[in-house]
């Protein structure tokens, strides 16, 4: 399920956009992830997540910096997540299902904060762009 390369292009057009913003996006994601699926809070009892609370800046700060990482190695996205791979899976053992919740909400702010950018070929090559991101993160389970 590799990207073509209108896909990668389509990954690649946006994302300078996002990286201007990522902080904020990813605190976002995060705060959209935990209000619409609250059985994630369970992986965070350590954090306040509360809004604008400085560990959920800082954790969606974390997050899109991985997706920045991925999208720079896009052709070896397993070798540039590796650790991150190895963490979710034998440390944090974080369900699978929570991936696709993560990945929607991430597209919800993307999708929020540049709707014009965000047309029906860049929805498609992000979502394809985060489930192969998920896929790399929940590998290890298998
Ligand atoms: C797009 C998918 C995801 C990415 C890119 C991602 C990325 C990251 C990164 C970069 C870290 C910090 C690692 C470090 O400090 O060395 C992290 C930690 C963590 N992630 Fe994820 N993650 C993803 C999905 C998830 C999901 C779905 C959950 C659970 C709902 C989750 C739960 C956690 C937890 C509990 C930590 C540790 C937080 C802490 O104690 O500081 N992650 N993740």
């Amino acid at each position: 399920m590799t990207l073509t390369q209108a896909e990668t292009a389509a990954v690649v057009a946006i994302w300078g956009k996002i990286a201007a913003q990522a902080d904020a996006l990813g605190t976002e994601s995060l705060e959209r992830l935990f209000s619409s699926f609250p059985q994630t809070k369970t992986y965070f009892p350590h954090f306040d997540l509360s809004h604008g609370s400085a560990q959920l800046h800082g954790h969606g700060s974390k997050v899109l910096g991985a997706i920045g990482e991925a999208v720079k190695n896009i052709d070896n996205i397993t070798g540039a997540l590796a650790t991150l791979s190895e963490l979710h899976a034998y440390i944090l053992r974080v369900d699978p299902v929570n991936f696709k919740l993560l990945s929607h909400c991430i597209l919800c702010s993307v999708a929020a904060h540049f709707p014009n950018d965000f047309t029906p070929d860049v929805h498609a090559a992000w979502d394809k762009f985060l489930s192969q991101i998920s896929s790399v993160l929940t590998e290890k389970y298998r």
